[in-house]
C-alpha cells in the first residue's frame, strides 16, 4: 500500500473544556507531509499540550475534524480510541513500565505479532537508539536520557502512522537535552517517521523541527520553517516569542523608514498604513565596527563561548542586542562602535 502523503490534516479545530470559559484551541488548521518532523511551539497554555491530546485520542473536538493518514479519527460525536489511531507516544515522564525489561518494554507494543518478527523489530530498534548493550536492565536501573530512548523505540515498534512528543526532554539536562534532540531526530528521519513535539523551548524546536507552529492564547500564529519564523514573523507576537530582539520606534521617510541606527530602503506598501510602529532589530543586525561613527554603551554582557551577547544602549536610551565575537571583551559602561547589517526589515504596529 502506498505511504499516504499527508500524515496529518487538522481542520478548523476547535477545543473547549467542559466548565472553562474560552476554548483552550481555537479553529486552528494545519497539514503535515508525511516524513515531517513539526513541532508545536508557544507560551505556557497556550494550548499545545490540548490540541497533541486531541490528536493523540485523548480529547474530543467542539468542533473541526482530525485526519491521520487520510482517516477521520476525531470530529464531533465520533472519536477513536488513542489505540486505534496508529499513533505513538512519547511522554514527558517517559511512563516505561518499571517491571519490564528494556527489551520487554520496547516489545510491548507488539504483541500478537510472531516472535520471530517481535524479536528482529527489537533488535532492530535497539541498535537504532544505541542500548544494544542495556536489553536487560530495568528502566530504574538507566539514565534519563537511556530511558528516554526506550520510551522512543517503544512507541517507534509498531510503525505508527505519527509519533507525538509531549515534552520529551524537558526532564533532562541542558547539554544531555541538547544532544538528544538531535539523536532524536535522526532516529526519526531513519525511520520516516512523522511527528509532532510539544514544546516551550525553541532551541528545542529549532534543532529538531522540520516545521514549526507558533501557537498563542489557542490560535496558531505562523506556521513555517524556523528560518521563515526567524526572519519573517508575520506578528509581533511571533516576532517577540522566536529568537532574541527588540522593536525600535521608526517613521517613515523618503526612502522608506527611518529610526535612530539608520534609514532603510522599504516600499510603502510594507509600512503598515496608520499609526505608530516599530522596527524590528535581532542581535545578527548589529555587527560591532571600531570604525563606526555610531556609538553605544555596553550595558550588560553574557559570555556564551564563541561570543558575547552584549546588550546596548543607543543615545535615545533605547536599548540592543549585538552578539560580538568574544575576543572583543569590553566592559560595561564602554562605548564601542555598531553599525546596522539588517537584511529583512520587519515593521509591526506598536503596542
Ligand atoms: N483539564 C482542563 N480543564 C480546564 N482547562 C484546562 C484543562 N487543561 C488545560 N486547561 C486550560 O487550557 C489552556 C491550554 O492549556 P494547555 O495545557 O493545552 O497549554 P500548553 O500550551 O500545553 O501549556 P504548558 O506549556 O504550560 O504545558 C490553559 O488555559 C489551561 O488552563
Amino acid at each position: 500500500m502506498d505511504t499516504p502523503s499527508l500524515a496529518l490534516e487538522i481542520d478548523r479545530l476547535t477545543i473547549g473544556y467542559a466548565g472553562a470559559g474560552e476554548p483552550a484551541v481555537k479553529d486552528i488548521g494545519f497539514a503535515l507531509k508525511a516524513g515531517t518532523i513539526a513541532c508545536l511551539l508557544g507560551p505556557s497554555g497556550c494550548g499545545k499540550t490540548t490540541l497533541l491530546r486531541a490528536i493523540a485520542g485523548f480529547l474530543p473536538p467542539s468542533s473541526g475534524e482530525i485526519r491521520i493518514a487520510g482517516r477521520c479519527v476525531s470530529k464531533p460525536g465520533e472519536v477513536l480510541n488513542p489505540e486505534k489511531r496508529q499513533v505513538g507516544v512519547v511522554f514527558q515522564d517517559y511512563a516505561l513500565f518499571p517491571h519490564l525489561t528494556v527489551q520487554d518494554n520496547i516489545a510491548f507494543g507488539l504483541h500478537g505479532e510472531p516472535a520471530a518478527h517481535r524479536k528482529a523489530r527489537c533488535s532492530d530498534l535497539l541498535e537504532l537508539v544505541g542500548l544494544q548493550s542495556l536489553a536487560r536492565r530495568y528502566p530504574h536501573e538507566l539514565s534519563g536520557g537511556q530511558q528516554q530512548r526506550v520510551a522512543l523505540a517503544r512507541a517507534l515498534a509498531p510503525r505508527p502512522a505519527l509519533m507525538l512528543l509531549d515534552e520529551p526532554f524537558s526532564n533532562l539536562d541542558v547539554e544531555l537535552k541538547e544532544r538528544l534532540t538531535l539523536e532524536v531526530r535522526d532516529i526519526l528521519k531513519a525511520e520516516r517517521m512523522s511527528a509532532i513535539l510539544v514544546t516551550h523551548d525553541q532551541h528545542e524546536a529549532f534543532s529538531m523541527a522540520d516545521e514549526i507552529g507558533v501557537m498563542d492564547q489557542g490560535r496558531l500564529q505562523q506556521w513555517g520553517s524556523s528560518y521563515a519564523l526567524y526572519h519573517q514573523p508575520n506578528s509581533r507576537m511571533v516576532a517577540d516569542f522566536i529568537g532574541q530582539g527588540v522593536f525600535l520606534p521608526a517613521r517613515r521617510s523618503a526612502q522608506g523608514i527611518a529610526f535612530e541606527l539608520g534609514e532603510l530602503p522599504l516600499q510603502q506598501s510594507q509600512v503598515p498604513c496608520d499609526g505608530e510602529f516599530d522596527v524590528l532589530v535581532r542581535p545578527d543586525d548589529i555587527i560591532h565596527d571600531d570604525a563606526s561613527p555610531l556609538q553605544a554603551r555596553v550595558v550588560r554582557k553574557a559570555f556564551r563561548g564563541a561570543d558575547f551577547l552584549y546588550t546596548l544602549a543607543l543615545d535615545s536610551g533605547d536599548q540592543v542586542m549585538a552578539l560580538v565575537p568574544s575576543h572583543h571583551n569590553h566592559t560595561i559602561g564602554e562605548p564601542i562602535g555598531i553599525r546596522l547589517e539588517l537584511d529583512h526589515v520587519m515593521v509591526f504596529a506598536r503596542q
